[in-house]
């Protein structure tokens, strides 16, 4: 079964991805990560995000064994990745790599912003996540306060604008629900009531196909 759970910043699309692999033992991609590597290496080399060979050339030089590194997480790589992603060269480059992370039986949850309309078109469950930008920078702000970071609300939700205005205008695989995506908005549920919904999601889909 391939679930593709696609979503603005902050929206907990990682959170219930992660939870709907553990629950079918399904292997798990957060596609955000592939991106971030990406900005992560030029910025590393001291190249420029807006430049698309750089950005192209750190694509397909790209090594998935790096994607555990804690840098990823930042909010650097995450401004950065909307930059990078932008340039179709970058999504080329990481195509492949995600159509066979998905066609490896016995399928994945990946989560993303174009994993229901281009990457994986023909996935069994999509579901689109989101939720206000103000209640996704209020979860963004609790997280980073849990980890002893800095946290400037203010600046978290302008942030969160920015990368939702330049995720959905962007030429190439906008962040958009897929026609056939059921939505979720999670503004006025925990994670916990999220999950329980995208499980209903799941488990209600006619063309989900047993895995076990
Ligand atoms: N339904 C929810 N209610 C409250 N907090 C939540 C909910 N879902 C996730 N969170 C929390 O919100 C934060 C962001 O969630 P998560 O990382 O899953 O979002 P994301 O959409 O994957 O983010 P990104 O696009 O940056 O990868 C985390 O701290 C997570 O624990
Ligand atoms: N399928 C995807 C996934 C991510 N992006 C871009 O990367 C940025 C960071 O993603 P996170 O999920 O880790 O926040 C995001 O803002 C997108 O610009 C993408 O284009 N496609």
């Amino acid at each position: 079964m391939i679930v593709a759970i696609d979503g603005p910043a902050a929206s907990g699309k990682g959170t219930l991805a992660r939870r709907l692999a553990a629950h079918y033992g399904l292997p798990h991609l957060d596609s955000g990560l592939l991106y971030r590597a990406v900005a992560h290496h030029v910025a590393a080399r001291g190249g420029d995000l807006h430049d698309p060979e750089a950005a192209t050339q750190a694509a397909r030089a790209l090594d998935a064994a790096t994607l555990g590194d804690p840098a990823l997480r930042g909010r650097h790589a995450g401004e950065g990745a909307s930059i990078v992603s932008a340039h179709p060269g970058v999504r080329a480059a990481l195509l492949d790599f995600q159509r066979s992370f998905a066609a490896t039986p016995p399928g994945a949850v990946i989560d993303g912003r174009d994993i229901g309309t281009v990457i994986c078109p023909d996935a069994e469950v999509k579901i689109f996540v989101t939720a206000s930008a103000e209640e996704r920078a209020r979860r963004r702000a609790s997280e980073l306060a849990g980890r002893g970071e800095p946290v400037d609300q203010a600046a978290i939700l302008e942030d969160i604008r920015r990368r939702d205005e330049r995720d959905t205008t962007r030429a190439v695989a906008p962040l958009k629900a897929a026609d056939d995506a059921v939505t979720l908005d999670t503004t006025n549920l925990d994670a916990e009531a999220a999950f329980r919904a995208a499980l209903a999601i799941v488990e209600g889909n006619p063309k989900r196909r047993r895995t076990a």
